[in-house]
C-alpha cells in the first residue's frame, strides 16, 4: 500500500473500462482549478454523493450482523482490556455491526469508540505513536529523529507536523521492496492491541494478533490511492481499520481495478474490519470530507483537548492493524 502520492509508483495508463476504480476515484476526489480572474486554485463544488453508502442510513446493501453468539467471550475480554488500558467499550450487545452484500468478511461497527475515547486515540496518534523507534514518513527525508516531540514542537520555525503522513508500529514495513522486516520488530502499542484483538475476537476472526499497524494522517481534502494491502504473509486474518476525525469516502473495489468500486462514508469512532474477500480488494480514500468535521472536535469542551481537537479540524486519522505471519 502507499500512502502519499509523492510514493506512488506511475501508473501505467489504462483506457476507463480496464481502470473503473480509477474513474470512481476521480469523481469524489477533490479538484481545484483556477478561474480566469484568479491567480490562486479554488476547490470544485462536491459532487453527487446519493451512492455514497452511510451507514447511519438504510442501504439495499447492507444487513445488520448479530454478535451475541460470542457474548460469553467477550464479556470476559472486554473485561480484561478495561482493565488493562480503560478501553471503555460499549457492551457487546449494544454494537451496531454491518455486513455488505457482495464481501463476505467485511464489517463495520458503527460509533464503537465514543467521543471521550475519540480524544485519547487522537491524543495518541499525534502525540505518541510518531515517536521513535516507530518509523514515519520524516524519517526518510529529515533522519532518524524527525518523528520525535512533533506535537509539543509544533510552534517552532521548522515544525514538521504538518509533514506527517504516515507512521508503521511493530513490524515495520519497508516501502521500498514491499515487504515486513522479519526482525525483531518494535514494541507494539499494548492499547491499539487490546482494542483491535478485542474487536477481531468479537466479530469472528480470533485469535488475532495485530503484529503490524499504520496511522495515517490526512490533510484537509486528502486522499489515498487505490492499493491492496497484500504484503502480510497472514491473509486470512482481517485488517481492523478506524477512523477519528471529518469523515471520508473510502473505495471498496474488487480484486482487479476493473471492478467498480463502491464508496463508503467512514466517520470518526467507526471500526471496519477487512476480512475475506474485502482483505484482496482495492481500497483507498477518494477523499477527506473537510467541511465535515463532527460537533465534538470543532467544538470541543474538554480544555485538555482543545488545542488538539483544532489541530484536527478538516483533518483525518486512521489506524489500521495487520496480522502479519501465519499462527499454529
Ligand atoms: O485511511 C484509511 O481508512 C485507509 C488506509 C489504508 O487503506 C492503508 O493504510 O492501507
Ligand atoms: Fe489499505
Amino acid at each position: 500500500m502507499l500512502t502519499t502520492q509523492a510514493m506512488m509508483a506511475p501508473q501505467p495508463t489504462q483506457d476507463a473500462e480496464e481502470n473503473v476504480y480509477r474513474v470512481v476515484e476521480r469523481i469524489y476526489k477533490q479538484h481545484y482549478y483556477t478561474p480566469p480572474n484568479r491567480t490562486k486554485p479554488v476547490a470544485m463544488p462536491l459532487p453527487d454523493l446519493s451512492k455514497v453508502v452511510d451507514f447511519e442510513a438504510s442501504h439495499p446493501n447492507l444487513f445488520e450482523i448479530d454478535l451475541k453468539e460470542n457474548q460469553h467471550y467477550i464479556d470476559s475480554l472486554q473485561a480484561y482490556n478495561r482493565e488493562c488500558s480503560g478501553l471503555d467499550l460499549p457492551p457487546l450487545e449494544q454494537w451496531r455491526v454491518y455486513g455488505l452484500k457482495g464481501y463476505d468478511g467485511f464489517m463495520y461497527i458503527r460509533r464503537l469508540i465514543a467521543p471521550e475515547q475519540q480524544y485519547y486515540w487522537m491524543e495518541r496518534c499525534i502525540k505518541d505513536y510518531p515517536n521513535p523507534p516507530n518509523i514515519t514518513n520524516l524519517k526518510a527525508l529529515y533522519g532518524d529523529d524527525a518523528g520525535t516531540d512533533l506535537w509539543l514542537r509544533r510552534k517552532e520555525p521548522d515544525s514538521m507536523l504538518n509533514k506527517l503522513a504516515w507512521c508503521t508500529l511493530g513490524y515495520q514495513y519497508d516501502w521500498t521492496p514491499r515487504k515486513y522486516h522479519k526482525q525483531q520488530p518494535v514494541a507494539f502499542p499494548p492499547d491499539i492491541a487490546s482494542l483491535t484483538t478485542l474487536v477481531a475476537h468479537a466479530t469472528g476472526s480470533g485469535p488475532y494478533l495485530p503484529e503490524a499497524a499504520i496511522v495515517n494522517y490526512y490533510k484537509k481534502d486528502g486522499n489515498m490511492g487505490g492499493h491492496l494491502d497484500n504484503a502480510e504473509y497472514e491473509m486470512k486474518k482481517p485488517i481492523v481499520s478506524i477512523s477519528f476525525g471529518c469523515d471520508a469516502i473510502f473505495l471498496l473495489g474488487g480484486e482487479t481495478r476493473a471492478i467498480e468500486p463502491i464508496p463508503l462514508l467512514l466517520r470518526s469512532g467507526d471500526v471496519m474490519i477487512m476480512g475475506g474477500r474485502s482483505r484482496y480488494c482495492y481500497h483507498g480514500i477518494a477523499r477527506v470530507m473537510s467541511d465535515n468535521t463532527p460537533e465534538h472536535i470543532k467544538h470541543c469542551e474538554q480544555e485538555e483537548y482543545k488545542d488538539l481537537c483544532s489541530y484536527m479540524k478538516g483533518r483525518r486519522l486512521n489506524i489500521n492493524t495487520r496480522q502479519v505471519f501465519e499462527r499454529e
